[in-house]
């Protein structure tokens, strides 16, 4: 069974569809990642799975409890990142531990999950003085003081550093290595590809396409970049007969075009029939980003 199950959601604000129908399920033990441009309805999504927000329409489930009618049992099962603000400057890491553990019927003993989170030397340490990764790792041992099934960390290592986002990155694969299912929102490409085992891609209030990383880059349309300074010019005509070609852009005198392998096997064969040399050529996968580009054309963000 899912562990999150999300059917036709929906959900407006005034005139506004911010949610216009958005279904998918998680399965127990995924890393599921929620992505999309600024304002596509991601935030709303997550927080009506929390119980945060209550939908117009359509039916959320998490370990098949409703999050708005049935908040409580939901409460017990999930474990939900806090926004900075929500946290007392003066409150110290213990007491932020043992304060959020008050909050469950059977919470999680809360010193190996500190000392798993390299938060045993700060527990004397008040909130506002830990470093931004140091309060990042503080929200993820609160997400899972309660020992969730489930963990939803929207934005978790925005403000971060490379190497705490890093980290921080280990942390997330650690806590599902432990069986809790993660609800990821993100806007990091690098992210998404590192950790998630499926991504929603949420544009203007729908889902775009839900795949595994791998699998949107080879729906997106150029899923192959080849670049390559040619020794002569190349007729722009001779570009437009490509099979599948995606994308064409110049720079200077460098050309990349955007396809599949039938379009790098067809420009290999034109460059040998036009006697033209390829300086510097590679060929590439598209990373994420190009599939999310792809994607997401046409989005405001
Ligand atoms: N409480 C609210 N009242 C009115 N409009 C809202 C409210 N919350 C969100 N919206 C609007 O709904 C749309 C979706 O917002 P949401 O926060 O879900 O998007 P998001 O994908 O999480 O965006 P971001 O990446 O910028 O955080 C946006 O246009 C936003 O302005």
């Amino acid at each position: 069974m899912p562990v999150i199950e999300v059917t036709d959601l929906r959900k407006t604000y005034g005139a506004h569809r911010a949610v216009d129908g958005v279904s998918f399920a998680v399965e127990e033990g995924e890393i599921f990642g929620v992505l999309g441009p600024n304002g596509a309805g991601k935030t709303t999504t997550v927080e009506c799975v929390e119980g945060l927000r209550v939908p117009d329409a359509g039916r959320v489930r998490v370990a098949g409890f409703d999050p708005v009618t049935e908040h409580a049992q939901v409460a017990q099962v999930l474990g939900a990142q806090l926004q900075q603000s929500e946290l007392q400057p003066k409150l110290t890491v213990r007491e932020a531990l043992e304060l959020y553990a008050s909050f469950y019927a059977r919470p999680a003993d809360w010193r190996p999950l500190a000392e798993r989170l390299g938060l045993t030397g700060k527990l004397n340490t008040r909130f506002a003085k830990l470093s931004g990764g140091q309060k990042q790792r503080l929200f993820i041992a609160l997400a899972l003081i309660g020992d969730p099934k489930v963990v939803v960390l929207d934005e978790l290592t925005t403000g971060l550093d490379p190497r705490a986002r890093r980290d921080t990155w280990e942390l997330i694969e650690d806590v599902r290595a432990g069986g809790v299912t993660v609800l990821l929102v993100t806007h990091f490409m690098e992210e998404a590809q590192r950790l998630c085992d499926r991504i929603a891609v949420i544009d203007k209030g729908r889902i775009a396409a839900l795949d595994t990383p791998a699998g949107l880059i080879h729906r997106s349309a150029g899923a192959t970049i080849i670049s390559f300074t040619p020794s002569a010019p190349l007729d722009d005509r001779d570009l437009a007969t490509l099979p599948a070609l995606a994308a064409v852009s110049h720079k200077d005198a460098r050309l990349t075009l955007s396809g599949t392998d039938e379009t790098v096997n067809a420009v290999i064969t034109l460059l040998a029939r036009r006697h033209i040399t390829a300086h510097q050529l590679r060929v590439t996968d598209a990373t994420l980003d190009d599939a999310f580009l792809d994607l997401t054309k046409g989005a405001t963000a």
